[in-house]
């Protein structure tokens, strides 16, 4: 199997505030002195996601790339990828050979998940402070992304949650997919957390990762009324 030759394209999904952003700063941080990498992150209206990124540092600020989605974040990771297929591209035109662009969906509803055609993989990031039933009510990012991240571990005695009944729940909720409890300051977590994204990169470049789809967003609908657009959708 010839070796890929464009970067591998890993999804970064989850509930607004999750730490979507922070997790993507900590993987930049673990891993750019060993992968070439580059990051498009999805906005409504602001590039606010992409201007925290650049602020720390952690990259070079044009590997960096914001997409204003101008309407609910999913519609631009699953319905219409265009938007996001053209910054990858222009990123790794610019910046290439990439080794990885991570792909971060603007914070969205419980059951957002990218389409296969956009990335090879995607992790779906919950955190403990959305509380400790948000695993077991389920949704397909939670059931099958390639990696589900119970996020902010360290924030758990602070809100009552139990982070390890958690990931416990999301392992018997996912089929053997893998599951890891994840604190930016918990440099263990981190690390098995970046063990993940080598292993995933690896299977990339042998040719032998296949994008899955974790399946659709629960039924809703988008309004063409002018009103409803600004709220983002109406759900069925
Ligand atoms: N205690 C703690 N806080 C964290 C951790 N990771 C992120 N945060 C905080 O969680 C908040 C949200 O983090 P972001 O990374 O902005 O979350 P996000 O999912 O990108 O947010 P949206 O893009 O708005 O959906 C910020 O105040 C972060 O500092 C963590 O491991 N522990």
């Amino acid at each position: 199997m010839p070796e890929p030759t464009r970067a591998m394209r890993l999804g970064v999904a989850g509930p607004v505030g999750t730490g979507k952003s922070s997790l993507i700063g900590t993987l930049c941080r673990a891993l750019s002195d060993e992968l070439r990498l580059g990051v498009v992150t999805n906005d409504i209206y602001t590039q606010e996601d992409a201007e925290m990124l650049r602020a720390t540092g952690v990259l070079e600020p044009d590997r960096i790339r914001a997409v204003e989605t101008g309407a609910c974040p999913h519609t631009a990771i699953r319905d219409d990828i265009t938007a996001n297929a053209i910054a990858v591209e222009d990123l790794e035109a610019d910046h290439g050979p990439l080794d990885v662009v991570l792909v971060e969906s603007g914070g969205d509803n419980l059951t957002a998940t990218f389409s296969p055609a956009l990335v090879d993989a995607q992790l779906f990031v919950l955190d403990v402070a959305g509380g400790g039933d948000v695993v077991r009510k389920g949704g397909p990012g939670i059931a099958r992304a390639d990696l589900l991240v119970v996020n902010k571990t360290d924030l758990a005695p602070h809100v009552d949650v139990d982070a390890e009944l958690m990931v416990d729940q999301g392992r018997a909720a996912r089929d053997g997919r893998p599951v890891v409890g994840l604190s930016r300051r918990d440099p263990a977590s981190v690390g098995e957390l970046a063990d993940w994204v080598r292993r995933t990169y690896a299977e990339f470049r042998r040719g032998a990762l296949v994008p899955s789809d974790p399946g659709p967003m629960a039924p809703h609908s988008h309004s063409r009324d002018e009103d409803a657009l600004v709220q983002g959708h109406r759900h069925a």
